[in-house]
């Protein structure tokens, strides 16, 4: 067997969203398609893939140096040793090739986003659901599709006053969802905390409020709203300062005392690694956001895995940013604490294959081939236009 063509599209998300950084008035993403000689139900295996909002398209990266590479291999390189599937490890080598270590910017997004269809294509080829394949090869045997999935959104919106806020919490919590997540950092302290405040008043027992500075703060500001976060019992505070100031991490997490959460912008296992090493979170209550789709893909993933691993972090401490149905597959399949999810954003690419209802904060994964686009058919659809 052997990959025939690799075609990348950059699609816009945009919208009028503004966290702490950035607005999304102009974001992209790159859908991919890893199309195969192997033939299932009369027609071409082909494995889809996208980056996570947040990182734009990477659509030049891809045609200058992986996908020429990847297409220039000996095709019986890229093969496990059946001979009859890919072995994602050795793609992932292969596009690696004359790239020097660190620097992890946007080449880890391009290599993230072909890496997942890769994987999609593998499990479709072996016939089953990626984190049926994914619990089979490197968890305990047995996935568990029921995974935990937060609603995350509460951006700031031009006119968006309270009651809006207080609106889109609540339409999340009537869909099922138990915690919520909404961003801080963008406004003034007294201004987030009244924000907060009015969303806390809305949730019932079980349900809880994160919040997000999506690395706004420098360290005086992130302890200040430290303190002030400490009365409200938050499901985390996330990405207080620069994703690569571990330092700031570190003495955040000693003035904070609930749970801290970050890691979305560490892209690649060398990146988590100095986060676990230096930035003093705490494995019994703080949460690991590092997004494959954005870092080097699954095979870097399970780097980070292994590397939490030896540093006494279980997987289940890890819920990934992106809202995308790859992580929701390393979930199931390997026991992470659960995923992202942004109900009403960045369409069609995020969610839940149709008809999957979160209940009590979980989704149940359909047994779909593959990662399990095929279950979502807006996206689907889109995949569809790009290769079939
Ligand atoms: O607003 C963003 O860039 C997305 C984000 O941080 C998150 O989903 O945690
Ligand atoms: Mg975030």
């Amino acid at each position: 067997m052997k990959i025939v063509n690799i075609l990348e599209s950059t699609r816009p998300i945009k919208s009028d969203i503004r966290n702490a950084y950035i607005d999304f008035s102009k974001m992209t993403l790159s859908l991919v398609a890893v199309v195969t000689d192997v033939v299932r139900d009369g027609k071409p295996v082909i494995g889809y893939g996208f980056n996570s909002n947040g990182r734009y398209g990477q659509g030049a990266l891809m045609r200058e140096r992986f996908i020429p590479r990847v297409l220039e291999a000996d095709p019986a390189s890229l093969l496990d040793e059946t001979g009859e599937n890919l072995d994602p490890h050795k793609v992932w080598a292969r596009m690696m090739i004359n790239e020097k270590p660190g620097g992890h910017g946007e080449r880890s997004v391009a290599v993230g986003t072909i890496d997942m269809a890769v994987w999609d294509a593998v499990a479709k080829i072996a016939g089953k659901p990626l984190y049926q394949l994914l619990a089979e090869r490197y968890g305990n045997g047995t996935p568990n599709p029921r995974v935990f999935v937060y609603a995350a959104g509460g951006y700031y919106y031009p006119g968006k006053g309270l009651d809006g806020l207080r609106a889109e919490m609540e339409s999340y919590l009537a869909r099922g969802y138990s915690v919520v997540k909404m961003k801080i950092g963008g406004a003034t302290l007294a201004e987030d905390c009244e924000r907060i405040e009015s969303v806390l008043k809305i949730l019932g027992p079980g349900q809880q409020l994160a919040v997000d500075a999506n690395g706004r703060f420098d360290l005086k500001t992130a302890i200040d709203y430290g303190k002030a976060l400490s009365q409200y019992p938050l499901f985390w505070y996330e990405e207080a300062g620069d994703p690569l100031d571990y330092e700031l991490q570190a003495r955040l997490g000693e003035v904070y005392t609930g749970p801290m959460a970050t890691g979305e912008n560490l892209f690649s296992m060398q990146d988590a690694r100095n986060l676990i090493r230096h930035g003093g979170m705490h494995k019994d209550r703080d949460w690991l956001q590092f997004d494959c789709a954005l870092s080097y893909g699954l095979v870097e993933y399970l780097r980070t895995l292994d590397m939490l691993k030896e540093h006494g972090w279980s997987p289940s401490r890890c819920i990934p940013h992106g809202g995308h149905q790859m992580s929701l597959a390393i979930a199931a399949g390997l026991g992470l604490g659960g995923n992202e999810s942004y109900p009403d954003l960045f369409q069609p690419y995020g969610g839940f294959p149709d008809g999957v209802k979160v209940v009590d904060g979980h989704v149940t994964l359909p047994p779909l081939p593959g990662i399990g686009f095929e279950g979502k058919s807006d996206l689907i659809r889109e995949m569809r236009a790009l290769a079939v």
